[in-house]
């Protein structure tokens, strides 16, 4: 399955400038709002993922594994009802999609992609063949992809649309995921789904335009014949809209990682990491700050990502009412202040190259470059060491004399054998001090 007509596409410069986006999981799943906290997918053990999935939004899932303590909550908090009774319980009586948007646009983030159909087949807009399993019919009773387009495009930012396109648990049979190598057979694969999917993915494209169709897990075997037409009508109708990878290996015009899984993807020419705020996509009322990043995480995962030519894709688990969690809302905050000083250093920047040498250990040290400027990002500088630093960069590479501090305290830079020798005052916070020169 080779992308015909794609190949030579050129990347529309606005995806690998943004550097930054939100991501939003918002459900049924946002009313039980439950999961453990088990750790980063990447770094647990398959074997223990699924019974102890810390993916909110795989509530239906992980509640129907006996045994796992999610099937327990289930059973003692909402008496093991039908998952869909989450949908009529999902009122989002205090959504305000101009007050989401406004936090997002903020911190920074240039496009926002949301949940339109997760893997639990509820849609939320009025999808073509979902009857009532949607929330215009049901539950919110609004067109939520509708309201949060409007709202993301009133801002100026880029609308991006997720769609769960390899996993429908009302379709085909229900069978419950309980281990890595099962996804593939629990996946619907039928002509019927496969029809189903497409029409609704058509539909995403002819009502909102999406700037990004961002499609999960895959796509069912029996529509990937479908696929070449599809992304021909995509592009025919946003001509600078972006593909992501998830379509087994059917197009990509970048690649993805999430947390620590496929970071293998991080080499490729542009690609985008997701994760969440903390373990979760959709919001877990079980997780508290000792599982989330904190503002200067969150900055030095988007400045290393960055860094290192991609893009970050940071997610919001919004609550079943339509309020942002009010810790996920420090967090966004938290950047939007160091942004507002330092996101010129971010921006349409690209990696520095083999110039300079970014650091593993203290003080965390990452660089970017504009046409003009080399941007040194400073972190985590021991306190012996807060005032001077040595920024190992390869000789004739940028002018010491030119050194600025973006936050415009002073700074002394002198050229010295393995590089520059940076003098000032408390250099390196946990939010990264941010350094200017001028390219030679
Ligand atoms: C954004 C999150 N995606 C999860 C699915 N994640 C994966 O399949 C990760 C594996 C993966 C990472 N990069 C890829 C590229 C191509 C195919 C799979 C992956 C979803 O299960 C989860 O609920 C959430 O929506």
């Amino acid at each position: 399955m080779g992308d015909l007509d794609f190949r030579g596409r050129q990347m529309p410069a606005w995806f690998p400038d943004a550097k930054f986006g939100v991501f939003v999981h918002w459900g049924a799943y946002s009313v039980p709002a439950w999961a453990e906290p088990t750790g980063e997918l990447g770094a647990v053990d398959p074997e223990v993922w699924f019974a102890h999935n810390p993916y909110a939004e795989w509530y239906w899932n992980t509640s129907q594994i006996e045994g796992s303590p999610a099937h327990e909550h289930h059973r003692t908090v909402h008496g093991g009802l039908p998952y869909d009774t989450f949908l009529d319980a999902w009122k989002a009586e205090l959504f305000d999609p101009a007050e989401w948007i406004d936090v997002f646009a903020r911190a920074g983030a240039r496009y926002v992609v949301v949940t339109t159909k997760h893997h639990d087949g509820i849609a939320l807009w009025d999808a073509p063949g979902t009857g009532t399993r949607n929330t215009v019919r049901r539950g919110p009773h609004r067109d939520l992809v509708a309201d949060l387009a409007a709202a993301v495009r009133a801002r100026g930012l880029r609308f991006g649309v997720y769609y769960s396109g390899g996993l429908d648990w009302h379709a085909g049979r229900r069978a419950v995921i309980r281990h890595e190598d099962l996804i593939d057979e629990c996946r619907p694969h039928d002509a019927a789904y496969a029809a189903y999917a497409l029409r609704q993915v058509r539909d995403l494209i002819d009502r909102y335009r999406p700037d990004v169709l961002w499609n999960d897990i895959g796509w069912p075997d029996a529509g990937m014949a479908d696929l070449p037409d599809l992304f021909a009508h995509y592009y025919a109708t946003v001509p600078d809209g972006v593909v992501n990878d998830r379509w087994d290996g059917a197009h990509a015009d970048y690649l993805t990682s999430e947390y620590q899984a496929n970071r293998q993807n991080e080499t490729a020419a542009h690609w985008e990491q997701c994760r969440g705020i903390g373990l979760s996509f959709g919001y877990n009322r079980n997780e508290g700050p000792e599982h989330l990043l904190d503002p200067a995480g969150a900055v030095r995962q988007l400045v290393d990502v960055a860094s290192r030519g991609g893009n970050l894709l940071l997610n919001v688990g919004p609550k079943a009412d339509g309020t942002l969690p009010g810790e996920q809302r420090t967090v966004l905050e938290g950047i939007a202040s160091w942004m507002a000083g330092h996101g010129g250093a971010v921006y349409a920047t690209r990696p520095l190259g083999p110039g300079a040498a970014p650091s593993d250990g203290a003080p965390w040290i990452r660089w970017t470059r504009d046409d003009r400027h080399a941007f040194a990002f400073l972190a985590d500088v021991p306190d012996s060491a807060r005032d001077q630093v040595v920024l190992k960069t390869r000789p004739g590479l940028l002018d010491p004399a030119t050194a600025v501090r973006l936050d415009d305290l002073p700074v002394r830079a002198d050229a010295v054998p393995d590089g520059i020798l940076a003098t000032s005052v408390a250099l390196g916070t946990p939010l990264p001090t941010v350094l200017r020169f001028a390219l030679l």
